[in-house]
């Protein structure tokens, strides 16, 4: 080789080097590079393990955020398929839970004579020790069922095969080839005390419907259970998650437990949706203000029932008034208040035959049939149901009799007892109170009767305890074709001072549809039961049979706070009593 080729290539190799270092995608590797080192020192942590959940609750909530640029380019951004995988892989990375894998124990492995029952645990790989680890147990699975394997458990050996250095991935196929029997080798993560603690013993009734087939966040939907609002779940295990707990719905026969909302994810979820909600409210009409009324029940039914007069919920005659300073509410409404109903504590109540029965608490729509029930009610049993005897102000007429129709107090006496807080429920209509008064429902329990009550439901809190131990009965009117077929010749009382009726408007069926729906969402997780007032004589045997059942020896299920003074320790730690209702 001469000195001038050597020279030619020299400069060859540098021109090369030259336009190779100048090149932009070479400097953006060595950017990459220089920031990975800085982080190789740095390690960083990962703030959180949910991202794309989270993001996905980001993007429903901008939804309700107007439709500026800023609003919208973030939506796009979070909205796209490679952004929302490069989250999931995120957060796979931030568990460390590479493989989870469902564990498919044959089920007579575990359990000999219950061939449909699913085994239930998961497997993971311990991020500190590399071990494959028993992750999760179903309450109610084959795993559960056999007691021989707990969460925390470490897997050593399956059937002989040693699972030292392998992925969860690895281990199923081991599984599944594995005949008859299916052996472990078991290190115990846990001590047996440590196990039985883990285990609670709350029952909580469920004040929200839950579908995991329409919950794109739920870790593995087979393991979920469904629940509609007032089922009464058991949480077996919350395994200090605070997204996820282990139930069981009571009832269903299965005795499986699986995974549902924790009352903080479900709290998180309702917070997020919360401007739509807020967005209803604003369209919510006024609700209660006193409506008395005077048809004589005694000249109708030959049987003197005090108290079936108009109840003190707002008329359809009232929320059309056009006169609003004739009507002034006067008690403190906090019917605007809106907490997360998540689940409540409940625990079973055997009612003795010394008990007193429980309150009948009806609500209802205006016009829906709550009175109508109610007077079916009293009439069929005179001496089982009592209806209270509500108080006033105004004069006494001549045909009525003092508590009897009502008890006639002085204005002074009325505020005594306003502050007093002896109302359920109280109003001005005219100068003259109205109201009904605690101790006309204890008057009509202490007989021993069945007491009807008829408020408004933001009302309910005034006998929420165990004193009454509430029974909420919802009337909820059938579907307006149903309400034109049976309503065709029922009329009611259409002014404030009830001297006139009129038959149902087409817009009195559709205000009453609307208030019921109102009354639902906003006071749904009160109730106890629903009655669809169609046929009238069928929700009124639907209705005495509910009640009468209540006398009866089987369990009833009612908020803990009732039975004791303080929440248990175990409950306090994931359920707040307070705010809910
Ligand atoms: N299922 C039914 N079928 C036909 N008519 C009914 C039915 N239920 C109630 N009614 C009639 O509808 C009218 C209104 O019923 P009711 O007075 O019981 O309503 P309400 O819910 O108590 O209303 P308000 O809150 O205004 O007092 C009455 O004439 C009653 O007889």
């Amino acid at each position: 080789m001469s000195a001038t080729e050597f020279h030619t290539d020299r400069e060859e190799d540098y021109r090369f080097l030259h336009s190779m270092l100048m090149e932009k995608k070479v400097h953006l590797l060595f950017k990459i590079h220089e920031r990975l080192k800085r982080f190789e020192k740095r390690r960083p942590v990962p703030v959180q393990q949910h991202a794309a959940s989270l993001a996905s609750q980001l993007a429903e909530e901008l939804l309700y955020h107007g439709w500026r640029d800023e609003v919208k380019e973030l939506l796009t951004l979070i909205s796209k398929p490679h952004f929302k995988s490069l989250l999931r892989t995120h957060d796979s990375v931030a568990k460390r839970d590479f493989e989870p894998a469902l564990l498919p124990l044959p089920d007579d492995a575990m359990e000999e004579d219950e061939e449909s029952v699913k085994i239930g645990a998961t497997i993971k790989k311990d991020k500190s020790t590399g071990a494959i680890v028993v992750a999760r147990i179903m309450r109610g699975g084959s795993a559960d069922k056999s007691g021989l394997i707990h969460e925390g458990d470490e897997l050593k050996e399956v059937n002989g095969v040693s699972l030292e250095h392998r992925k969860p991935k690895e281990i199923l196929p081991l599984l599944a080839c594995s005949e008859g029997a299916v052996k472990f080798k078991i290190i115990p993560g846990s001590t047996k005390e440590e196990m039985t603690s883990r285990v609670t013993k709350v029952f909580v009734r469920a004040l929200f419907d839950y579908d995991p087939t329409e919950d794109p966040t739920v870790p593995c939907k087979d393991a979920a259970v469904a629940f509609k609002r007032g089922d009464v779940l058991q949480i077996v295990g919350t395994d200090d998650d605070d997204t996820w707990w282990q139930a069981r719905r009571l009832g269903d026969g299965s005795g499986r437990a699986g995974l549902v909302p924790s009352k903080q994810l479900h709290e998180r979820r309702v917070a997020l949706q919360r401007p739509r909600a807020l967005f209803k409210l604003h369209n919510v009409k006024p609700p209660v203000f006193p409506v008395p009324e005077d048809v004589d029940y005694r000249a109708i039914t030959g049987i003197h029932i005090a108290g079936l007069r108009r109840s003190f919920r707002l008329g359809r005659k009232s929320s059309r008034a056009k006169k609003p300073a004739q009507l002034r509410r006067w008690s403190s409404e906090t019917h605007g208040a809106i907490c997360p109903r998540t689940y409540i504590e409940v625990v079973p109540y055997h009612k003795e035959p010394k008990d007193r029965h429980r309150l009948i608490v009806l609500v209802g729509p205006s016009g829906v049939g709550v009175n109508e029930l109610k007077r079916r009610l009293v009439i069929s049993e005179p001496d089982r149901y009592g209806v209270s005897v509500p108080y006033t102000t105004r004069e006494k007429r001549r045909q009525e009799s003092e508590g009897l129709d009502y008890h006639f107090v002085s204005v002074q006496a009325f505020e005594e007892l306003i502050l007093n807080h002896r109302f359920v429920e109280y109003g001005e209509y005219r100068g003259n109170y109205y109201g009904s008064n605690l101790d006309s429902v204890q008057r009509v329990m202490a007989e021993g009767k069945v007491c009807l009550l008829d408020v408004h439901p933001s009302k309910i809190k005034h006998v929420y305890t165990s004193e009454f131990k509430p029974y909420v009965v919802f009337v909820k009117p059938p579907r307006i074709e149903e309400l034109r077929l049976t309503r065709r010749r029922a009329k009611f009382v259409c002014d404030e001072d009830s001297t006139q009726v009129r038959m149902f408007s087409e817009e009195d069926f559709e205000e009453m549809l609307d208030q019921a729906e109102m009354l639902d969402s906003q006071y749904g997780h009160l109730f106890d039961k629903v009655i669809v007032n169609g046929d009238v004589a069928v929700a009124f045997r639907e209705l005495k049979a509910d009640v009468e059942k209540l006398d009866e020896p089987e369990v009833q299920w009612v908020p803990a706070a009732w039975m004791r003074s303080a929440p248990t320790k175990a409950w306090r730690s994931c359920s707040s009593l307070t705010g809910w209702i």
